[in-house]
Protein backbone atom coordinates (compact mmCIF):
# COMPACT_ATOMS: atom_id res chain seq x y z
CA UNK A 1 0.00 0.00 0.00
CA UNK A 2 1.36 3.34 -1.00
CA UNK A 3 1.93 5.81 2.00
CA UNK A 4 -0.66 8.05 0.53
CA UNK A 5 -3.61 5.21 0.46
CA UNK A 6 -2.69 4.39 4.06
CA UNK A 7 -4.27 7.97 5.11
CA UNK A 8 -7.77 8.05 6.03
CA UNK A 9 -9.74 10.41 4.03
CA UNK A 10 -11.27 13.71 4.62
CA UNK A 11 -14.47 14.82 2.80
CA UNK A 12 -14.96 18.64 1.61
CA UNK A 13 -18.39 19.08 1.17
CA UNK A 14 -18.31 22.85 0.57
CA UNK A 15 -15.40 25.10 0.06
CA UNK A 16 -12.80 26.73 1.30
CA UNK A 17 -11.97 29.98 0.91
CA UNK A 18 -9.71 31.10 3.81
CA UNK A 19 -7.80 28.72 5.79
CA UNK A 20 -5.69 27.39 2.28
CA UNK A 21 -2.82 26.65 4.66
CA UNK A 22 -4.61 24.96 7.68
CA UNK A 23 -6.26 22.73 4.44
CA UNK A 24 -2.80 21.97 2.68
CA UNK A 25 -1.61 21.16 6.47
CA UNK A 26 -4.25 18.88 7.38
CA UNK A 27 -3.19 17.23 3.77
CA UNK A 28 -0.01 15.71 6.00
CA UNK A 29 -2.33 13.44 7.86
CA UNK A 30 -5.17 12.84 5.52
CA UNK A 31 -6.05 12.66 1.77
CA UNK A 32 -8.12 15.68 1.46
CA UNK A 33 -11.10 14.39 -1.18
CA UNK A 34 -13.94 15.93 -2.89
CA UNK A 35 -17.40 14.48 -3.63
CA UNK A 36 -17.91 14.08 -7.67
CA UNK A 37 -21.70 15.10 -6.89
CA UNK A 38 -23.66 17.85 -7.76
CA UNK A 39 -27.03 17.24 -6.02
CA UNK A 40 -28.45 15.13 -3.62
CA UNK A 41 -29.30 12.19 -5.76
CA UNK A 42 -25.79 11.98 -7.16
CA UNK A 43 -24.41 12.00 -3.76
CA UNK A 44 -26.50 9.07 -2.17
CA UNK A 45 -25.33 7.27 -5.43
CA UNK A 46 -21.96 7.89 -4.87
CA UNK A 47 -22.19 6.92 -0.92
CA UNK A 48 -24.35 3.49 -2.37
CA UNK A 49 -21.43 2.30 -5.01
CA UNK A 50 -19.05 2.90 -2.13
CA UNK A 51 -16.61 5.47 -4.01
CA UNK A 52 -16.83 7.07 -0.79
CA UNK A 53 -15.79 4.48 1.36
CA UNK A 54 -12.38 4.80 3.79
CA UNK A 55 -13.90 8.73 4.27
CA UNK A 56 -12.97 9.27 8.10
CA UNK A 57 -14.29 12.81 8.39
CA UNK A 58 -16.30 15.41 6.41
CA UNK A 59 -15.67 19.17 6.39
CA UNK A 60 -18.92 20.50 5.43
CA UNK A 61 -20.10 24.25 5.43
CA UNK A 62 -24.01 25.70 5.23
CA UNK A 63 -24.04 26.02 1.81
CA UNK A 64 -22.81 22.36 1.30
CA UNK A 65 -26.78 21.40 1.24
CA UNK A 66 -26.55 22.51 -2.49
CA UNK A 67 -24.79 19.52 -2.57
CA UNK A 68 -26.12 16.81 0.10
CA UNK A 69 -29.48 18.39 0.94
CA UNK A 70 -29.89 18.19 4.70
CA UNK A 71 -27.76 15.92 6.69
CA UNK A 72 -31.00 14.03 7.97
CA UNK A 73 -31.69 10.49 9.38
CA UNK A 74 -31.71 9.49 5.37
CA UNK A 75 -28.44 10.68 4.71
CA UNK A 76 -26.86 9.72 7.90
CA UNK A 77 -27.46 6.45 7.10
CA UNK A 78 -26.62 5.94 3.75
CA UNK A 79 -22.79 7.81 4.25
CA UNK A 80 -19.72 5.16 4.44
CA UNK A 81 -19.62 3.46 7.72
CA UNK A 82 -15.95 4.92 8.00
CA UNK A 83 -17.40 7.97 8.58
CA UNK A 84 -17.15 9.00 12.29
CA UNK A 85 -16.56 12.99 12.38
CA UNK A 86 -18.78 16.29 10.71
CA UNK A 87 -16.96 19.07 10.94
CA UNK A 88 -19.20 21.51 10.90
CA UNK A 89 -18.19 25.14 9.38
CA UNK A 90 -21.09 27.30 11.44
CA UNK A 91 -22.24 28.17 14.75
CA UNK A 92 -25.63 26.89 13.85
CA UNK A 93 -25.93 22.80 12.96
CA UNK A 94 -29.75 22.58 12.46
CA UNK A 95 -29.31 20.85 9.04
CA UNK A 96 -27.39 17.91 10.75
CA UNK A 97 -29.79 15.60 12.19
CA UNK A 98 -27.75 15.08 15.42
CA UNK A 99 -29.98 12.56 17.21
CA UNK A 100 -29.65 10.66 14.11
CA UNK A 101 -25.78 11.07 13.92
CA UNK A 102 -25.68 9.67 17.98
CA UNK A 103 -27.72 6.38 17.25
CA UNK A 104 -26.19 5.82 13.85
CA UNK A 105 -23.69 2.50 14.24
CA UNK A 106 -21.26 3.32 14.23
CA UNK A 107 -21.69 6.57 15.59
CA UNK A 108 -20.92 9.82 14.22
CA UNK A 109 -19.55 12.77 16.03
CA UNK A 110 -20.74 16.65 15.19
CA UNK A 111 -18.95 19.26 15.72
CA UNK A 112 -19.86 23.26 15.58
CA UNK A 113 -17.37 26.35 15.58
CA UNK A 114 -18.88 28.07 18.44
CA UNK A 115 -17.30 31.69 19.78
CA UNK A 116 -15.31 32.38 16.28
CA UNK A 117 -18.99 33.27 15.16
CA UNK A 118 -19.58 36.04 18.41
CA UNK A 119 -18.15 39.08 17.46
CA UNK A 120 -19.05 39.65 13.82
CA UNK A 121 -22.54 38.39 14.30
CA UNK A 122 -23.50 40.69 17.26
CA UNK A 123 -22.15 43.04 15.16
CA UNK A 124 -24.97 42.67 12.77
CA UNK A 125 -27.31 42.27 15.34
CA UNK A 126 -26.77 45.96 16.73
CA UNK A 127 -26.84 47.24 13.26
CA UNK A 128 -30.26 45.89 13.08
CA UNK A 129 -31.06 46.78 15.73
CA UNK A 130 -30.07 50.64 15.47
CA UNK A 131 -31.62 50.39 12.00
CA UNK A 132 -34.53 49.23 12.87
CA UNK A 133 -35.30 51.59 15.69
CA UNK A 134 -33.85 54.47 13.75
CA UNK A 135 -36.14 53.71 10.55
CA UNK A 136 -32.82 53.89 8.01
CA UNK A 137 -34.08 51.31 5.44
CA UNK A 138 -36.89 54.31 4.73
CA UNK A 139 -34.98 56.71 4.59
CA UNK A 140 -32.02 55.09 2.62
CA UNK A 141 -34.58 53.45 -0.27
CA UNK A 142 -35.93 56.68 -0.82
CA UNK A 143 -32.28 57.94 -1.31
CA UNK A 144 -31.16 55.38 -3.99
CA UNK A 145 -34.77 56.54 -5.78
CA UNK A 146 -33.57 60.53 -6.32
CA UNK A 147 -36.28 61.25 -3.73
CA UNK A 148 -33.78 62.19 -0.60
CA UNK A 149 -35.50 61.15 2.34
CA UNK A 150 -38.83 60.47 0.45
CA UNK A 151 -42.44 62.09 0.94
CA UNK A 152 -43.41 61.54 3.23
CA UNK A 153 -40.07 61.51 5.32
CA UNK A 154 -39.83 58.58 7.48
CA UNK A 155 -41.09 58.88 11.13
CA UNK A 156 -39.09 59.88 13.29
CA UNK A 157 -36.68 56.59 14.97
CA UNK A 158 -36.11 56.01 18.82
CA UNK A 159 -32.59 56.22 20.16
CA UNK A 160 -31.21 53.04 22.17
CA UNK A 161 -30.40 55.24 25.23
CA UNK A 162 -32.88 53.78 27.88
CA UNK A 163 -34.54 51.36 25.48
CA UNK A 164 -35.08 47.81 27.37
CA UNK A 165 -33.34 44.84 25.32
CA UNK A 166 -34.30 41.68 25.95
CA UNK A 167 -32.32 38.91 24.52
CA UNK A 168 -33.52 35.47 23.86
CA UNK A 169 -30.60 33.02 24.02
CA UNK A 170 -27.68 34.03 25.83
CA UNK A 171 -25.26 32.03 24.16
CA UNK A 172 -21.91 33.21 23.17
CA UNK A 173 -23.59 35.97 20.52
CA UNK A 174 -26.38 36.53 23.14
CA UNK A 175 -23.58 37.92 25.76
CA UNK A 176 -21.24 39.53 23.15
CA UNK A 177 -24.45 41.50 22.33
CA UNK A 178 -25.03 42.35 25.33
CA UNK A 179 -22.01 44.39 26.26
CA UNK A 180 -22.24 46.39 22.83
CA UNK A 181 -26.18 47.11 23.80
CA UNK A 182 -25.01 48.33 27.10
CA UNK A 183 -22.72 50.40 25.29
CA UNK A 184 -25.65 52.35 23.56
CA UNK A 185 -26.91 53.29 26.93
CA UNK A 186 -29.53 49.76 26.55
CA UNK A 187 -30.79 48.02 29.55
CA UNK A 188 -30.67 44.42 28.92
CA UNK A 189 -32.78 41.32 30.44
CA UNK A 190 -32.67 37.72 29.25
CA UNK A 191 -34.32 34.70 29.24
CA UNK A 192 -32.92 31.59 28.52
CA UNK A 193 -33.52 27.42 29.47
CA UNK A 194 -31.02 27.85 32.77
CA UNK A 195 -30.05 30.86 34.44
CA UNK A 196 -26.84 31.85 33.86
CA UNK A 197 -24.19 32.54 36.73
CA UNK A 198 -23.96 36.38 37.18
CA UNK A 199 -20.08 35.99 35.98
CA UNK A 200 -21.38 34.75 32.32
CA UNK A 201 -24.64 37.16 32.27
CA UNK A 202 -22.67 40.17 33.04
CA UNK A 203 -25.44 41.10 35.45
CA UNK A 204 -28.00 41.29 32.90
CA UNK A 205 -31.13 40.48 34.33
CA UNK A 206 -32.56 37.03 33.96
CA UNK A 207 -36.58 36.86 33.49
CA UNK A 208 -39.49 34.57 32.47
CA UNK A 209 -40.06 33.55 29.15
CA UNK A 210 -43.49 35.62 29.06
CA UNK A 211 -41.77 38.73 31.18
CA UNK A 212 -39.09 39.28 28.29
CA UNK A 213 -41.69 39.38 25.60
CA UNK A 214 -43.93 41.85 27.82
CA UNK A 215 -41.31 44.30 28.97
CA UNK A 216 -39.07 44.42 26.34
CA UNK A 217 -38.86 47.52 23.71
CA UNK A 218 -36.50 45.38 21.57
CA UNK A 219 -36.17 41.52 21.24
CA UNK A 220 -33.26 39.94 20.00
CA UNK A 221 -33.46 36.21 19.36
CA UNK A 222 -30.03 34.49 19.84
CA UNK A 223 -31.37 30.90 20.51
CA UNK A 224 -30.27 27.71 18.20
CA UNK A 225 -33.02 25.90 15.96
CA UNK A 226 -34.18 22.59 17.05
CA UNK A 227 -37.71 21.21 17.63
CA UNK A 228 -38.43 23.01 20.75
CA UNK A 229 -37.34 26.55 19.18
CA UNK A 230 -38.83 25.98 15.90
CA UNK A 231 -40.94 28.73 15.80
CA UNK A 232 -41.08 29.98 19.62
CA UNK A 233 -42.07 33.32 18.64
CA UNK A 234 -45.50 32.99 16.45
CA UNK A 235 -48.98 34.72 16.78
CA UNK A 236 -49.26 34.17 20.66
CA UNK A 237 -45.86 35.81 21.45
CA UNK A 238 -46.61 38.67 19.53
CA UNK A 239 -49.76 39.49 21.48
CA UNK A 240 -47.77 39.87 24.58
CA UNK A 241 -45.36 41.85 23.06
CA UNK A 242 -45.44 46.11 24.24
CA UNK A 243 -46.56 47.86 21.38
CA UNK A 244 -44.22 49.40 18.88
CA UNK A 245 -41.55 46.90 19.98
CA UNK A 246 -38.48 46.17 17.50
CA UNK A 247 -37.85 42.29 16.87
CA UNK A 248 -33.97 41.53 15.47
CA UNK A 249 -33.53 37.84 13.98
CA UNK A 250 -29.51 36.70 13.38
CA UNK A 251 -30.19 33.37 14.35
CA UNK A 252 -32.26 31.33 12.06
CA UNK A 253 -35.66 31.93 10.87
CA UNK A 254 -37.47 29.61 11.72
CA UNK A 255 -37.71 30.14 15.22
CA UNK A 256 -40.31 32.64 14.43
CA UNK A 257 -43.39 32.11 12.13
CA UNK A 258 -42.47 34.76 9.23
CA UNK A 259 -46.09 35.05 8.24
CA UNK A 260 -46.66 35.97 12.03
CA UNK A 261 -44.02 38.79 12.05
CA UNK A 262 -45.35 40.31 8.94
CA UNK A 263 -49.02 40.31 10.38
CA UNK A 264 -47.72 41.96 13.43
CA UNK A 265 -45.83 44.57 11.38
CA UNK A 266 -48.65 45.25 9.03
CA UNK A 267 -50.64 45.81 12.07
CA UNK A 268 -48.44 48.30 13.61
CA UNK A 269 -47.79 45.90 17.22
CA UNK A 270 -44.14 45.83 15.72
CA UNK A 271 -42.62 49.13 14.60
CA UNK A 272 -39.83 47.48 12.69
CA UNK A 273 -38.31 44.21 12.56
CA UNK A 274 -34.32 44.06 11.66
CA UNK A 275 -33.61 40.18 9.94
CA UNK A 276 -30.50 38.81 8.80
CA UNK A 277 -31.84 35.03 8.54
CA UNK A 278 -34.91 33.59 6.66
CA UNK A 279 -37.69 30.64 7.10
CA UNK A 280 -36.97 29.67 3.36
CA UNK A 281 -33.58 31.13 2.46
CA UNK A 282 -33.38 31.99 -0.13
CA UNK A 283 -36.94 32.87 -0.57
CA UNK A 284 -38.14 36.15 1.67
CA UNK A 285 -41.58 36.83 2.46
CA UNK A 286 -43.23 39.28 -0.05
CA UNK A 287 -44.61 40.85 3.22
CA UNK A 288 -41.39 41.75 4.23
CA UNK A 289 -39.85 42.83 0.96
CA UNK A 290 -42.86 45.19 0.79
CA UNK A 291 -42.35 46.31 3.94
CA UNK A 292 -40.02 49.51 3.16
CA UNK A 293 -39.61 49.98 7.40
CA UNK A 294 -38.05 46.74 8.23
CA UNK A 295 -33.84 45.64 7.62
CA UNK A 296 -32.88 42.86 5.55
CA UNK A 297 -29.93 41.30 5.29
CA UNK A 298 -29.28 38.35 3.08
CA UNK A 299 -27.82 36.41 6.13
CA UNK A 300 -24.74 37.83 5.89
CA UNK A 301 -23.69 37.85 10.03
CA UNK A 302 -20.27 35.89 9.83
CA UNK A 303 -19.32 37.41 6.74
CA UNK A 304 -16.45 39.07 7.48
CA UNK A 305 -12.43 38.33 6.05
CA UNK A 306 -11.29 37.76 9.72
CA UNK A 307 -14.38 35.68 10.94
CA UNK A 308 -14.89 33.14 8.01
CA UNK A 309 -10.65 32.38 8.47
CA UNK A 310 -11.09 32.13 11.68
CA UNK A 311 -14.37 29.64 11.35
CA UNK A 312 -12.53 27.57 8.83
CA UNK A 313 -9.56 27.29 11.07
CA UNK A 314 -11.68 26.18 13.81
CA UNK A 315 -13.38 23.44 11.92
CA UNK A 316 -10.18 22.25 10.29
CA UNK A 317 -8.44 21.61 13.97
CA UNK A 318 -11.76 19.84 14.62
CA UNK A 319 -10.87 17.23 12.27
CA UNK A 320 -7.05 17.26 12.91
CA UNK A 321 -7.55 17.36 16.58
CA UNK A 322 -10.30 14.19 16.01
CA UNK A 323 -7.74 12.34 13.84
CA UNK A 324 -4.61 13.13 15.84
CA UNK A 325 -6.06 12.32 19.53
CA UNK A 326 -9.87 10.99 18.58
CA UNK A 327 -11.58 13.55 20.01
CA UNK A 328 -13.32 16.95 18.46
CA UNK A 329 -12.49 20.03 19.96
CA UNK A 330 -15.73 21.50 19.85
CA UNK A 331 -18.47 18.65 20.13
CA UNK A 332 -21.85 19.92 19.98
CA UNK A 333 -23.60 20.23 23.16
CA UNK A 334 -25.57 16.94 22.35
CA UNK A 335 -22.93 14.97 22.15
CA UNK A 336 -20.73 16.58 24.95
CA UNK A 337 -21.38 12.95 26.48
CA UNK A 338 -19.86 10.79 24.12
O1 LIG B 1 -25.23 31.34 10.41
C1 LIG B 1 -24.06 31.17 10.64
C2 LIG B 1 -23.57 30.20 11.57
O2 LIG B 1 -24.37 29.39 12.07
O3 LIG B 1 -22.36 30.19 11.83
Amino acid sequence: MSPTSAKPKVLLLGSISHASTAWSALGELAELIEPTATNRAEFIQECKDGKLDGVVAIYRTIFSTSITGLVDEELVNIMPSSLKYIAHCGAGYDQIDVHACSARSPQIRVSNVPTAVDDATADVNMFLILGALRNFNTGMNALRQGKWRGHPAPPLGHDPKGKVLGILGMGGIGRNLKKKAEAFGMKVIYHNRRKLSDELSGGAEYVPFNVLLSTSDVISLNLPLNKNTRHIISKAEFAKMKDGVVVVNTARGAVMDEAALVESLDSGKVFSAGLDVFEEEPTIHPGLLSNQNVMLVPHMGTWTSETILAMEEWAIENISMALQVGKLKSPVPEQADL
